[in-house]
């Protein structure tokens, strides 16, 4: 039986006229790896900021290890968050960010910090100030590994980091993760780049939760079927469509749930092609406004249309605390 480390209740927060977060409800469990998804502006940084106590709730609930994270050192001592703004003192090389981090963090590991930042060849004399945009994120990336927190939250972490950096996150993450189980919530834009570390999903849509789910359960939750325009209609006729696209005489609708193996059947009588929906497309399906600019396929490194900017000066107005 899994323990809750993070429960939520009714949670909303609004900034003046915004809501950026509608009666949310939910709990995180302990030893595992969580995704929390969305566009911009759904709200995901709000809710990390709240359960890490660095934003206020304006209703609602939230317990983390059992208590309240407000002024709870506690509390605060077991959790981690990396976030893209993190600011450091003017004079801060990395050196200094981890030893501050070694004072922090109970469970610091100077050794896997060390070898992390040789590993993203991290110029550990260099003030943070003067450091590359990638350069900047590994900083963080190392002390959300090293510091081995019980709840560890990355906002984003990857900005600037290139395909090869941020593959060295994926695979450490994983690789620590195994062998110091905790729980670990990522946000991300890159879905289909992070899909496999993650165990569980939320999403977030315009500050409501609109799924909650084991990332399998997830992964089997829609298919493709693609053929002739009539025989694709036909066949998908009555059954909830997320989305359809069509080039000339072929057409694809994204269907939600699962085809009975006689349902396959008669796809397959009917020269129709079944395929997977991935995490990233089911996401877009689910949360694709009618008429947004979502509707075509987004480049594969900017996988949710984010802009990397407007999320920027997102971070930059609400600025980081610790
Ligand atoms: N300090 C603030 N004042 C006013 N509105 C805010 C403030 N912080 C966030 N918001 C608004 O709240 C909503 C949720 O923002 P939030 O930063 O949580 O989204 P997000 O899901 O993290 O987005 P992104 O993917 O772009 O980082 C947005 O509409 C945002 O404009």
């Amino acid at each position: 039986m899994n323990t809750a480390v993070v429960d939520v209740e009714h949670l909303s927060r609004h900034y003046r006229s915004v809501t950026a977060l509608e009666d949310i409800t939910l709990s995180l469990q302990e030893d595992k790896i969580y995704g929390l998804l969305g566009r911009n502006g759904a709200g995901k940084t709000t809710l990390m900021s709240i359960l890490t106590a660095q934003g206020f709730a304006s209703s609602g609930e939230v317990r983390v290890f059992g208590e309240h994270p407000y002024e709870n050192e506690r509390v605060l001592s077991r959790i981690c968050f990396i976030r893209e703004s993190q600011k450091y003192p003017d004079d801060f090389k990395p050196v200094h960010a981890f030893k501050a981090a070694a004072l922090f963090y109970k469970n610091w590991d100077q050794g896997l910090a060390e070898q992390l930042a040789e590993e993203f060849q991290l110029p550990m004399k260099r003030r943070i100030k003067k450091l590359s945009r990638g350069q900047l994120s590994a900083v963080g990336v190392i002390i959300g590994l090293a510091s081995r927190a019980e709840l560890t939250f990355f906002d984003e972490p990857y900005l600037g980091l290139d395909a090869v950096a941020r593959q060295l996150f994926y695979d450490r993450l994983l690789a620590d993760y195994a062998e110091f189980p905790r729980t670990i919530v990522l946000s991300s834009h890159l879905i289909d780049e992070v899909a496999n570390l993650l165990e569980h999903v939320i999403i977030i849509d315009k500050g409501r939760i609109i799924i909650d789910d084991d990332a399998e359960n997830i992964r089997g939750s829609a298919v493709n079927v693609a053929g002739t325009a009539a025989r694709v209609e036909a066949f998908t006729a009555g059954r909830p469509v997320l989305h359809r696209e069509g080039v000339g005489a072929l057409v694809s609708h994204t269907v939600e749930g699962t085809l009975s193996a006689a349902e396959r059947r008669e796809a397959q009588e009917l020269g129709l092609e079944l395929g997977p929906v991935s995490l990233q497309q089911y996401v877009i399906r689910k949360t694709l406004d009618a008429g947004s600019s979502w509707g075509a396929e987004p480049a594969a490194d900017d996988a949710a249309g984010l802009g990397n900017g407007a999320s920027a000066s997102k971070h930059a107005r609400t600025g980081a605390t610790r």
